[in-house]
């Protein structure tokens, strides 16, 4: 018997050990055969002609990437029929997805970015795919339309999050509320298997990611931030910093996973007050999940991202997560300025 850990393994003993229900499970699974097919087109590059603009913008008004929408139907076509969902959102449609057909649904609501880091795919750098899930309310009708409002529920109430990663290798980062793990896909087995069993993020780290261009248009606390980390050793912080930046999400919090670091995407002028460039109910909030679960903290400059009270399905949020000590002195920061 072979003593490698498979994810469908990992999720029975979890049912075993902290009674995860079977329909989470069964959810888990189908998100995770998704990604295998999302990975397999993203190999397949212009091989598969999958490379470039769609030529289609999404309800944020950006152009939409081949990938974007491919595997967006992957999601929605593997989760659909499988009853454990009630309803789906997602980055590239405006509106909620409804499970067709008038039968009593699954009990969960699936929230993702189907492909992450899409300003990367055609130079070949790491995407990811990122997903959150919630509980769905009570619903008297069982016909009845999914609105906006039954998705706009804060991070604390996400019952599981996780996101695969396509990079040198491809892996499915998870947690239902106790612990990170992270499964590395056996292109032969064709399963994911456990090889980060928990995952931790050190409290002090020397490393931050941050798209630096943006610095003239940054408030006061992110720039002092930054200029402190920047004066090295001879600075205030008596010590040198690295910086890191990819340009996917996914690959700057999986690094911040595995070596520890703070991951930046501030509010700055251009944008709409107190807004941020990431979207809070499938990028912000899953991270956020991740990120506390392995020992990290997640705000938005103010409060715990997982207690912001979503608005609008596609809310974008001001985003600092990673190393507790590095979080909570760019927090800390801002609440001076207040
Ligand atoms: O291009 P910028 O300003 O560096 O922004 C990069 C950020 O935008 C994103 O690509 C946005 O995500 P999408 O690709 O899913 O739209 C993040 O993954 C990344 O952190
Ligand atoms: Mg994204
Ligand atoms: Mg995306």
């Amino acid at each position: 018997m072979s003593s490698r850990t498979t994810l469908s393994r990992f999720l029975i003993e979890q049912t075993r050990a902290h009674q995860t229900p079977a329909e989470l499970r069964f959810l888990i699974e189908v998100v995770g055969r998704a990604c295998k097919v999302i990975n397999y087109h993203i190999g397949k590059g212009e091989l598969g002609g999958a490379l470039g603009n769609q030529g289609t913008e999404n309800v944020q008004g950006e152009m939409q990437k081949k990938l974007d929408v491919i595997s967006n139907e992957i999601l929605l076509e593997a989760n659909e029929w499988g009853g454990h969902l009630a309803g789906m959102a997602s980055e590239e449609m405006e509106k909620p997805y409804q499970i067709p057909g008038c039968f009593p649904k699954g009990s969960y609501l699936l929230v993702f970015d189907p492909l992450d880091g899409s300003s990367n795919i055609d130079i070949n750098v790491s995407v990811g795919t990122i997903f959150s899930v919630l509980s769905c309310p009570e619903r008297a009708d069982i016909c009845g339309i999914l609105e906006d409002e039954d998705f706009l529920q804060p991070g604390v109430k996400q019952v599981a999050a996780g996101y695969a990663i396509y990079g040198p290798q491809t892996m499915l980062v998870l947690t239902l509320g106790n612990g990170v793990k992270g499964f590395t896909l056996d292109s032969e087995m064709g399963s994911f298997v456990l090889t980060h069993d928990n995952m931790t993020i050190p409290e002090a780290s020397a490393e931050f990611g941050i798209n630096m261009s943006n610095m003239r248009h940054w408030e006061e606390p992110v720039q002092r931030y930054v200029n402190e980390m920047l004066a090295g050793k001879e600075g205030p912080l008596g010590k040198d910093y690295n910086m890191r930046w990819t340009a996917s999400m996914v690959a700057d919090i999986h690094r911040i996973l595995v070596r520890g670091g703070v991951f930046m995407y501030p509010w700055d002028r251009r944008m709409d007050k107190d807004k941020g460039k990431l979207r809070l109910m499938y990028e912000a909030n899953p991270m956020a999940m991740i990120v506390e679960q392995a020992g990290g903290a997640a705000t938005n400059g103010r409060i715990r991202i997982m207690d912001v009270r979503p608005e609008k399905l596609h809310e974008r949020v001001p985003v600092f997560m990673g190393s507790k000590q590095e979080v909570e002195r760019i927090t800390k920061y801002h609440k001076e300025k207040a």
